[in-house]
């Protein structure tokens, strides 16, 4: 279908979730989309770009704007993630406040609602409750009251990713609330990331397995090169760098002589490969980048 051939009543625009690090944005994005476009983890921030979803509907085209979780910035690259978080509330055209299911709605949940009111005047929220599968249905009917304590929605809704509960209901809430206008991107994409970007994504998604405390805000990952292998027609080389910030941390990342990181490289490759749809060569290397959380430069080469 192309934009000049849409049906009458298409609609098409743009939706964000926000929530705490950790309320499961990423994990619903995959589930409306049906395809994991954002990289998910147990670890808090995992998401640190703008990642777009795109739900195709015989009658509408909904674009999710992935968002990293607002927090308390500590680090230039958190106040960078914050100004991004609030830069893309005010251009969509739906928001969701997404708070987990299993977990009592505290003052960081309030601190986003009272940020969020200031939209709310022009842009319609959604409260979400997320992760219903971890809880009795009563716990839910209580977390959607709690909710609606929190602020003035324009719908509650409960949700499970996991098991798909309600994940259409969901898609259809978002749609209704936006313009009528044309796809805005052709049939059948899934994502505007560049595919670069989604392959540093999943290399660092496969670093950040069974890593604890400091390291997972410090490991970024940058793809060097993508290309197909003169010759081939089956098979891409990949290089890309993996940056931690201190050389303590690149021995734990490289793990005893060198086998932690073969394990990532080669659950980060398999991914790559469905991604592409081809085999992949993963060239993997790890440097330090000292302290590249609170330098502008670094900041700037890795991406942010
Ligand atoms: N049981 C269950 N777990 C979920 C569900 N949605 C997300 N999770 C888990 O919750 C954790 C966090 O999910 P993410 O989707 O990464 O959360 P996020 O809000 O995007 O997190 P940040 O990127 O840190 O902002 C992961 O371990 C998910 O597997 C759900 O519907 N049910």
């Amino acid at each position: 279908m192309t934009s000049s051939e849409y049906p009458p009543g298409f609609r098409s625009g743009f939706a964000c979730f926000v929530g705490r690090p950790n309320a499961g944005k990423s994990t619903l994005t995959n589930a409306l989309v049906g395809s994991k476009v954002a990289i998910t983890s147990d670890k808090p921030q995992t998401t640190r770009h703008t990642i777009r979803g795109i739900v195709h509907r015989a009658d509408a085209q909904l674009v999710i704007v992935d968002t990293p979780g607002l927090h308390r910035p500590r680090t230039l690259l958190g106040q960078r993630l914050n100004d991004l978080v609030r830069e893309t509330w005010s251009e969509v055209d739906v928001v969701g406040l997404c708070v987990p299911a299993d977990e009592k709605i505290g003052p960081g949940d309030r601190f986003i609602a009272g940020e969020l009111r200031k939209v709310a005047k022009k842009t319609p929220v959604l409260g979400v409750v997320t992760k219903t599968d971890l809880v009795p249905q009563q716990r839910v009917a209580e977390q959607l009251l709690a909710l609606g304590e929190v602020m003035d929605f324009a719908e509650l809704v409960p949700v499970s990713a996991v098991d798909g509960f309600q994940v259409d209901v969901l898609a259809g809430l978002l749609i209704d609330r936006l313009p009528p206008g044309p796809p805005l991107y052709p049939h059948g994409e899934l994502t505007d990331e560049p595919e670069a970007t989604l392959v540093a994504e999943l290399v660092r998604e496969a670093a950040l397995e069974g890593v604890r405390d400091e390291l997972p805000h410090s490991i970024a990952v940058v793809v060097e090169d993508m290309s197909p292998r003169e010759g081939r027609d089956d098979l891409v080389d990949v290089y890309a760098e993996l940056f931690v910030e201190r050389p303590s941390q690149k021995a734990i990342v490289l793990g005893h002589r060198g086998e932690r990181l073969k394990r990532v490289g080669s659950t980060a490759r398999q991914h790559i490969e469905k991604l592409l749809g081809t085999r992949v060569y993963l060239n993997l290397h790890v440097k330090v980048a000292k302290d590249w959380q609170r330098d502008p430069k670094q900041l700037r080469r890795l991406g942010f």
